[in-house]
């Protein structure tokens, strides 16, 4: 196990992780826990036609070191786009209205850097309990601390390892209401090779039949009353060499699991290539759409119009609206990504006001956001540069944004009579805009490109 002691900042800051192109799942999450999210609930929530009218708290294991990823950072603690995984976990459990609250279990060197994100991301149903030696003692100490605190005993505790940040609601809806009814239930995904048994020098013994045989994931849910029982009656040997909470359920407390199949996306974040997955598919999840304000302008509309259709071949939705006024400004609480058209204007002021609407509704906590100015200018305009922004101004104005977690990009393209050309600065602006959104890359903010 590596020793360390570092700052809350350079355990986000250390582990930049160099993304190269990674294969889309399609089975996956609609939003890995990047929802906004919403005020804790008690009970007699909906969720699709259905209710969960008992207390339901869950316990994140958190206290690992993360040695398989070969990183001087645990895992839970690494960085997606400013923001460590355990945040993208706890999000994805804050953002389910029927869950009370949730204790995060984590070394006690981490104490003061878990409340420093719990307060810098602003989670709200979030305490952090110290951990133990080995994950089955982490998992203890949690289920321990809901007893604890001032508030009412869970019916049912969800246990789920920090560092599978893709859950949603649904698969948690299930195991809540499954638990609730067996007394414990848990994820299941088919096996993806088969498993062998091997002599002690190393030869094959046997080998088991793939079909009967299921790989154990989380979320896991337990009634309050087994778990403890479970923790209470387990041996030393379970403490330090178990790794199946639906296995001390049913020695302990003789209660047989109800296994409920999962999507593929609950996989553990294990090996340093599983964080590149990670934040290609949190990524991914953030550049689906954005919203394109035209200003009203019949030359911007026109524009947005076939940016619409040429992005759409490259699979992002566009919304065209002329400006965040009344409704629109729904799309501030909603949208990640915004795209301002300006039709010969040589100033910046439209995409300022977009700036300042975006600030006020304090929407960058969680996420930086993307803002894009395509400036379009008239085709008797000699050079673009010659007449319309300095590179100078906006790289300021990037600059003043990015403190907020906004990266400001812009994109100038030059109107023209000839249909062919026009197709093809347009066809660029669609490849520029969905690459700007979906790399977010901090080296581009303030650069004024060509389509
Ligand atoms: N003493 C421990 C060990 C593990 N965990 C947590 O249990 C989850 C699943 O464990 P694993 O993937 O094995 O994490 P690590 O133990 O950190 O990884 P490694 O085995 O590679 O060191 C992780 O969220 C991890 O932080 C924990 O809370 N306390
Ligand atoms: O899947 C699980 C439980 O069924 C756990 O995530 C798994 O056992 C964790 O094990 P390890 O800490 O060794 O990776």
């Amino acid at each position: 196990m590596t020793c360390r002691d570092p700052s809350p900042t350079q355990l986000m800051e250390d582990n930049h992780i160099n993304m190269q192109s990674h294969s889309c799942d399609p089975d996956r999450p609609a939003h890995p826990g990047i929802f906004p999210t919403r005020e804790a609930g008690k009970s007699n929530h909906q969720l699709a036609g259905s209710s969960v009218d008992f207390l339901v708290s869950v316990v994140l294991p958190a206290g690992g070191t993360g040695e398989r990823t070969g990183l001087q950072t645990p895992k839970q603690f690494c960085s997606f786009l400013g923001r460590p995984l355990i945040s993208y976990t706890i999000q994805a459990f804050e953002r389910v209205s029927w869950i009370q609250s949730i204790v995060v279990v984590v070394a006690k060197e981490n104490m003061d850097l878990m409340t420093d994100i719990v307060q810098r991301f602003q989670h709200k149903k979030v305490r952090a309990v110290p951990g133990g030696s080995t994950r089955h003692r982490s998992i203890c100490n949690g289920v321990r601390a809901l007893g604890d605190g001032e508030e009412e005993r869970p019916k049912v505790v969800i246990i789920h390892d920090a560092v599978r940040p893709f859950v949603d609601e649904d698969l948690l809806y299930k195991i809540a209401m499954a638990a609730e009814e067996q007394g414990a239930a848990g994820a299941i995904r088919p096996l993806v090779s088969t498993v062998i048994a091997t002599t002690s020098e190393g030869y094959l013994d046997h080998s088991l039949e793939r079909a009967k045989y299921r790989a154990s994931e989380m979320p896991q849910g337990f009634t309050y009353d087994v778990i403890c029982q479970a923790y209470q009656k387990c041996s030393e040997s379970d403490f330090e060499f178990g790794t199946e909470c639906l296995h001390l359920a049913l020695q302990y407390c003789g209660t047989n699991a109800k296994l409920i199949q999962g999507p593929p996306t609950l996989w553990k974040v294990t090996y340093k290539r599983d964080l590149a997955a990670a934040e290609s598919i949190i990524k991914e999840t953030l550049s689906r759409s954005a919203c394109v304000i035209t200003g009203g302008s019949e030359q911007a509309v026109t524009l947005a119009d076939a940016l619409q259709k040429a992005v759409g071949a490259l699979d992002m939705k566009l919304d065209v609206i002329p400006d965040l006024m009344g409704e629109n400004a729904g799309y501030l609480l909603k949208e990640w990504n915004f795209i301002q058209v300006s039709v010969n204007r040589s100033c910046l002021s439209e995409v300022e006001a977009v700036l300042t609407d975006l600030q006020a509704a304090n929407r960058a906590v969680l996420h930086p956001l993307v803002v894009i100015w395509v400036h379009l200018s008239g085709s008797d305009e000699l050079s673009v540069s010659g007449r319309g922004v300095e590179p100078a101004t906006i790289m300021d104005l990037a600059s003043a944004a990015k403190f907020r977690n906004i990266l400001l990009y812009g994109i100038q393209l030059r109107q023209t009579k000839d249909a062919e050309r026009w197709e093809r600065s347009v066809l660029r602006l669609a490849e520029i805009t969905s690459a700007l959104i979906r790399e977010r890359s901090p080296a581009l903010v303030g650069q004024l490109l060509q389509a």
